[in-house]
């Protein structure tokens, strides 16, 4: 006999099915390809996005135009360069609370943070660097950059910004915004980051699979991720935790807690984490869509009404930022809440 988790399943994916999107291989992700979004088959596209945020928080890309050397240059290369420098080259970018708020005489081309177990016998779980798009500003700063590590930077970073964009004009067209409400509204100036995470295989004497990434939102508008051979992401789906397996090239998008706010939780913030097995090191990259330090955030006047009353109040991405402490689920998001609401 079927579970009523079951049964939600197979109701989400006769929808999947209705709306004309694939199912990855496990089952139970959409996989959506994106080739023809500027074509006459963007209206069916923008459908399948819709559907995918609302009922899954992420969704698989397909055909995502980030030219495959220019992936591999960054995912394989320049990240894998970075975490095999000298262990003081990279502990000049070492920022203990990396993504806050600095003066900006303080700021670095690379924050590089490294996140270790608890307990007696602390061991390495992540390292984790996130590098700015505006890498290449920094040269004669940071001489020790290698050039062919930014250029390679800056290479994915621009590919990926065109990606992020025309992912967001989709996701605004799917709730029925103006397709450059996020851009215009919250993106004008904002500093694209890129997040290079590094997992290293765990001894031998470890349980079989250690989490190493606890279970969080993402505190962006939407994070787009994809990882080299080894698999270890799990996302939230229907309250059991499910093992994401990205095909090589293949990107996938979590909804993050500022999409949740602009939505009037229309799209929530997708729970996620990573778990590891003890044979093989893992990388991934992230592309983090974040506002513009001064924007405002609040739910989209178009998505409120009687019925949908407005759930968060309107505030300052810095203000937000100053409320991150990575949380399960949206919990940071609280503090936003307009009491009243539901
Ligand atoms: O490494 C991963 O697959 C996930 C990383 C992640 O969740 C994050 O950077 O927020
Ligand atoms: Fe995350």
């Amino acid at each position: 006999m079927s579970s009523p988790t079951d049964q939600l399943k197979l109701a989400n994916s006769d929808e999947l099915v209705s709306v004309g999107v694939e199912i990855s291989a496990d089952g139970f992700i959409p996989v959506v390809d994106v080739e023809g979004l500027q074509g006459p088959r963007r209206p069916q596209i923008v459908k399948q996005i819709g559907h995918a945020c609302q009922h899954y928080g992420a969704f698989i890309v397909k055909n995502h135009a980030i030219p495959e050397t220019v992936f591999n240059n960054f995912l394989g290369g320049a990240t894998m360069d970075f975490f095999r420098w000298p262990e003081q080259e990279k502990l000049k970018f070492y920022t203990p609370k990396p993504g806050k708020f600095d003066n900006t005489e303080s700021r670095k081309p690379i924050e590089y943070f490294r996140a270790y177990t608890t307990g007696e016998n602390a061991s390495l779980v992540r390292e984790l660097a996130y590098v700015s798009c505006l890498i290449g500003d920094y040269a004669n700063l940071w001489p020790s950059i290698p050039p062919s590590f930014w250029e390679r930077v800056t290479d994915f970073s621009t590919s990926a910004k065109r990606v992020e964009f025309a992912l967001g004009e989709a996701i605004c067209e799917s709730l029925g915004l103006e397709r450059d409400y996020i851009k215009k509204k919250l993106l004008s100036n904002h500093e694209q980051k890129v997040a290079m995470n590094f997992y290293p295989a765990r001894k031998q004497e470890d349980s079989e699979l250690t989490c190493v990434l606890r279970d969080h939102t993402d505190p962006t508008i939407i994070t787009i991720l994809s990882e080299q051979n080894v698999h270890g992401l799990q996302i939230l789906h229907d309250g059991e935790w499910m093992n994401v397996n990205l095909s090589p090239n293949h990107l996938i998008v979590l909804t993050g807690d500022l999409l949740q706010v602009l939505s009037n939780r229309r799209y929530k913030s997708l729970p996620h984490r990573v778990h590891v097995t003890c044979e093989k090191d893992r990388l991934s990259i992230a592309t983090y869509c974040n506002p513009s330090d001064y924007a405002t955030i609040e739910p989209a006047k178009e998505l409120i009404d009687n019925d949908h009353p407005a759930i968060y109040k309107k505030f300052t991405y810095r203000e937000f930022k100053d409320n991150v402490e990575l949380a399960v689920d949206d919990a940071r998001l609280n503090v936003f809440k307009i009491t009243a609401a539901a």
